[in-house]
């Protein structure tokens, strides 16, 4: 039986990864890390940890689904005691994600902005179209729940990589997070990456292409939070036993 231990428990993702393992046969819950306490009812053979090391000494594989600085808290820890990691904390520093380069030098990583078969599929999707679609512009609108603290979400910037290594563009040197005022006529090879927030929407992106006379939109929409819990569970039973490295969600998926 493979012991997960969950990082970022109390979170909206944390606790259904925790129920979900409930329902699984070949892996299973050891550990959870809280900042304080936790916030709801747990088997008691659950190691409760706010020490990362003894929360990490207790399980063969963590899922994380926490915050940049929590997240970098982890991989500086696991670092020095290495346990696979499955990542999915998004709106992550360049210090942090290089940090996550570092661990998987030690251990397997699986690093991931979105858990989803459906995304993994439309970054593939979106590549082929952005090569495809030469002078189509190229525009992403992502759209979340109130409560989300980072933007744009990790998927918009990862959709809007695939889109722009597939014109040999840097994301960096061509993204758009905003337009406003007498601004100019768009330039060819812009990216704009637009967050909208409201409500409960779990998570909807958007990569459109639009030339003169057409214009095709790319959608994907996440109706359940389940969706990213189970995904990263199902990261999890892959990534364990794998060689040092790392991986992304598209290696566990076979796509
Ligand atoms: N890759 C994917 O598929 C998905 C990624 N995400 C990403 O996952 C992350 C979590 O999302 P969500 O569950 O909605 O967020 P929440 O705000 O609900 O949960 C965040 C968790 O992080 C913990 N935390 C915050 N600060 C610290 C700290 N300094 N040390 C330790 N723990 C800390 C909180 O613990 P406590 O309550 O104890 O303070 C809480 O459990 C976000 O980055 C989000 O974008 C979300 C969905 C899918
Ligand atoms: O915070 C969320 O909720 C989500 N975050 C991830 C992201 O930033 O891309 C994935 C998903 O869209 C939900």
């Amino acid at each position: 039986m493979v012991k997960v231990g969950v990082f970022g428990a109390n979170g909206r993702v944390g606790q259904l990864v925790i129920d979900d393992l409930k329902k699984t046969d070949d892996i299973s819950l050891s550990s959870v890390f809280v900042r304080e306490k936790l916030n709801f009812s747990i088997d008691p053979s659950i190691l409760v940890s706010t020490n990362v090391k003894s929360f990490l000494k207790a399980c063969d594989i963590v899922i994380d689904f926490s915050l940049p600085k929590a997240c970098e808290t982890l991989l500086e820890a696991a670092i020095e005691t290495p346990t696979p990691l499955v990542i999915g904390t998004t709106g992550l520093s360049m210090h942090q994600l290089n940090l996550i380069k570092q661990a998987s030098e030690s251990m397997p990583v699986l690093y991931a902005t979105n858990m989803s078969l459906g995304v993994a599929l439309l970054n593939k999707l979106v590549h082929q179209a952005s090569a495809a679609l030469e002078g189509f512009d190229i525009e992403i609108v992502e759209m979340h729940h109130k409560h989300k603290k980072d933007a744009p979400s990790g998927t918009a910037l990862t959709l809007g990589e695939s889109a722009a290594t597939a014109r040999g563009l840097d994301l960096n040197n061509v993204r758009i997070s905003g337009r406003d005022g007498n601004i100019g006529e768009r330039t060819k090879d812009e990216i704009s990456v637009m967050a909208l927030r409201g409500g409960d929407i779990v998570g909807r992106h958007t990569v459109g292409f639009y030339n003169d006379g057409e214009f095709i939109e790319l959608n994907h929409t996440a109706t359940s939070r389940n969706t990213f819990s189970k995904g990263a569970i199902r990261a999890a039973s892959w990534l364990v036993g794998k060689e040092i490295g790392l991986y992304s969600i598209s290696d566990c998926l076979e796509l």
